[in-house]
């Protein structure tokens, strides 16, 4: 299997240049490319040139505009990267009769209700991020490529920016830190991500049908604070001394971004167990290990 994988130096796309070795051939760029392979996202036509030149079985695409806040005054930059980009990837993909491995996020939903969202519920996101998100998945599906979508929510890894790792660094420097404690939803791991994509991947090969959208989450749920507390306990078990008394929680009005978040960001994860046979381990699992792993903490 040919595999060219896109933003290998981001949280999922550091894991998938080791997960994806298996398969075959990986060829991973980062924006800057490698000698004529063109890796920057915002160079549709270079896109197009890379691909329809070199032409990999399988297009695993780890990059994106992932800044929420940001993308509200970044509208176009967002909108380029994260829906005219995959646009590119997947018809191109379409031609080449391979395969498009992409990822989107908990926040193409509005976030309302108390339920797990299913692969087939209404989207309507809040935010530009969102929207732009949204409109990638909805190119890639209608440009009739055989694709593996993955909506996954709360990413962290060691490497990379992430909000357990911005709570570590906040605890250390202040007194008390004040957490949003009405927006719920799973942390996942990249490494995680990683790993379910290449075991797909293996089973996509094989069965062409299994070709979809499928949202992948840890399994159980919390709010930020609770996994802000969660992270913050684990790190003072480990004899980590923290700046850090108090940690209060507080609502989403109470915390004003220039991004509107949703509350309800729970994702079923059964399509995916049931199609591919996975078991997702429970979110603590996960960051128990981000925590053993991550050396400044
Ligand atoms: N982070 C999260 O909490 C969540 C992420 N997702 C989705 O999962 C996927 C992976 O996210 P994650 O690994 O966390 O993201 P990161 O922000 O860690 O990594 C994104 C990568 O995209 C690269 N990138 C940005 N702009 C461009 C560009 N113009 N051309 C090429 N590469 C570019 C970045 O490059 P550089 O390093 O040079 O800046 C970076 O390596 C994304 O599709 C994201 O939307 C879904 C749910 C939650
Ligand atoms: C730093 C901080 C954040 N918060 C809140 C703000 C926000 O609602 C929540 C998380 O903040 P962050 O900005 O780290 O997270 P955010 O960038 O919104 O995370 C999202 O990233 C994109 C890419 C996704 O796809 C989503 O799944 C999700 O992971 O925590 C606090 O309540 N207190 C704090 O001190």
């Amino acid at each position: 299997m040919k595999i060219l994988l896109l933003g290998k130096n981001g949280q999922v796309g550091w894991e998938l240049q080791r997960a994806l070795q298996p398969l075959g051939q990986v060829v991973a760029l980062s924006r800057f490319g490698k000698g004529d392979l063109v890796g920057d996202l915002t160079d549709l036509s270079g896109l197009y040139r890379t691909l329809s030149n070199y032409k990999p079985d399988v297009v695993v695409n780890a990059a994106a505009y992932t800044a929420v806040d940001k993308a509200e005054s970044e509208p176009a930059l967002a909108r380029r990267i994260n829906a005219e980009a995959p646009q590119v990837l997947a018809e191109c993909m379409a031609k080449l009769g391979g395969w498009l491995v992409h990822y989107s996020t908990d926040y193409v939903f509005d976030g309302s209700g108390d339920h797990r969202w299913c692969e087939d519920q209404s989207t309507a996101p809040l935010n530009v991020y969102g929207q732009t998100k949204l409109a990638g998945e909805q190119a890639i599906q209608a440009s009739g490529c055989q694709h593996l979508i993955f909506r996954t929510s709360w990413v962290y890894a060691a490497r990379g920016g992430n909000f357990a790792k911005t709570m570590l660094r906040l605890a250390a420097e202040r007194e008390q830190l004040k957490v949003i404690d009405d927006q719920i939803g799973s942390p996942t791991g990249a490494e995680l991500i990683a790993d379910i994509t290449a075991h797909s991947l293996r089973i996509a090969d094989c069965k062409p049908k299994v070709s979809g959208l499928y949202h992948l989450a840890a399994d159980g749920e919390v709010s930020w604070y609770g996994y802000a507390s969660f992270v913050i306990e684990q790190a003072r078990q480990a004899g980590k001394v923290l700046a850090m008394q108090k940690i209060a929680a507080i609502t989403t009005a109470d915390y004003p971004t220039p991004a509107q978040r949703p509350l309800n960001s729970r994702l079923d994860c059964s399509k995916l167990r049931n199609i591919f046979g996975l078991h997702l381990p429970h979110w603590q699992n996960g960051v128990r290990r981000l925590l053993s792993e991550y050396k400044e903490y």
